[in-house]
C-alpha cells in the first residue's frame, strides 16, 4: 500500500485522488507512528534533552538544535518541496540543492499554507512523552532526539495530511461546504467533515497495531496471552482520541476556511 495517497511517481492525474485513497494513506501513516514510538519507548525520558539549561550558552534545548539542523539538512534534500511535509522552524531554511520534482499540485494555494507545528511540538513534548516513556536517563540523547524526530514528523505528516482530507470532501460537495465557509461557520465544517464510525475504527485499530507491532516475538508458540508490549496500546489510542484526530480536524477546518480566498 502507497503511504501518500498523491505524490507517487505514477500517480499522474491529481484530481484522481479520492476519500479512499486519502484514507489508505492514512492507515499506512499508523504504521509509521505506532512503529516510531516503539523505537523512541527504547530509551528513558531522558529529561536533559529537553532542559533550556543544560546547553548553557544556546538557550535553546538541544531537542530544539537537534530538529532544527536535521530540518535544515532535510530541506537541502528537497523534503519540503512535497506538500505533505510541514517543518517545525520554517525561518530560514536552506533552498533545496536536488532539482525539482513535479509534485500534483492538489491543495488550493491559500490552504496550503495551515500550519499547526507548534500545537504538535508542545502536545508531544509536555504531554505525550511522558505517558510512553520510563523515567530515568540513560545518556543517549543524540539517539533518542534522532527517534523524537521521526515521531514528530510522522505525527506532524498524519495531522496535516487533513489538508488533503478537507480537499477531497470539498470536491465531493462544493456547494454545501461553500455555504459554511461563506458563513465562516466553524461548528457547521466541523459536523460536515466529522465521521464518528470511522474514528472510532481508526482508535481501535491503532490499539490492535500497537499490541501486535509491540509484542516481543519468539519461535515458541506463547501460552500466555498477557503479553508485555513496547508502547501501552491504550497510550496509542489515547494520542489518536484525545490529539491526532481531532488536531487532523482542526486542520480540516482551518484548509476550508481559506478554501475560497
Ligand atoms: C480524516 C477524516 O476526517 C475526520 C477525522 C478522522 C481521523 O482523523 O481519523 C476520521 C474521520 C473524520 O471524522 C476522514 O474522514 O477520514
Amino acid at each position: 500500500m502507497a503511504s501518500s495517497a498523491i505524490s507517487s511517481r505514477d500517480s499522474g492525474n491529481s484530481s484522481q485522488i479520492s476519500l479512499k485513497s486519502v484514507r489508505e494513506a492514512l492507515i499506512r501513516l499508523e504504521d509509521s507512528i505506532v512503529f516510531s514510538l516503539i523505537e523512541r519507548a527504547r530509551h528513558p525520558y531522558n529529561a536533559p534533552a529537553y532542559d533550556r539549561l543544560y546547553l548553557k550558552s544556546s538557550g535553546s534545548s538541544l531537542a530544539e538544535l537537534f530538529v532544527k539542523e536535521a530540518e535544515h539538512l532535510h530541506a537541502k534534500a528537497g523534503r519540503y518541496e512535497n506538500p505533505e511535509e510541514v517543518p517545525f522552524f520554517p525561518e530560514d531554511l536552506p533552498s533545496p540543492l536536488v532539482p525539482s520534482y513535479n509534485y500534483p499540485q492538489v491543495l488550493h494555494p491559500a490552504g496550503a499554507s495551515v500550519n499547526i507545528t507548534k500545537t504538535i511540538w508542545n502536545m508531544y513534548f509536555n504531554e505525550l512523552l511522558p505517558l510512553f516513556t520510563a523515567e530515568g536517563d540513560d545518556g543517549n540523547y543524540a539517539s533518542t532526539l534522532a527517534s523524537d524526530l521521526v515521531c514528530l514528523q510522522a505525527i506532524s505528516r498524519r495531522i496535516h495530511y487533513g489538508k488533503f482530507v478537507a480537499e477531497v470532501k470539498f470536491r465531493d460537495a462544493p456547494l454545501d461546504y461553500s455555504s459554511a465557509i461563506n458563513n465562516k461557520d466553524k461548528d457547521a465544517l466541523m459536523r460536515m467533515l466529522t465521521f464518528e464510525r470511522v474514528e472510532e475504527m481508526v482508535k481501535r485499530r491503532v490499539e490492535k497495531k500497537a499490541m501486535i507491532f509491540g509484542q516481543e516475538v519468539t519461535i515458541e508458540d506463547k501460552e500466555d496471552d498477557n503479553v508485555d508490549c513496547k508502547v501501552n496500546p491504550s497510550v496509542v489510542s489515547r494520542l489518536y482520541g484525545d490529539w491526532i484526530i481531532p488536531l487532523t480536524k482542526l486542520v480540516e477546518v482551518d484548509y476550508l476556511l481559506r478554501r475560497l480566498e
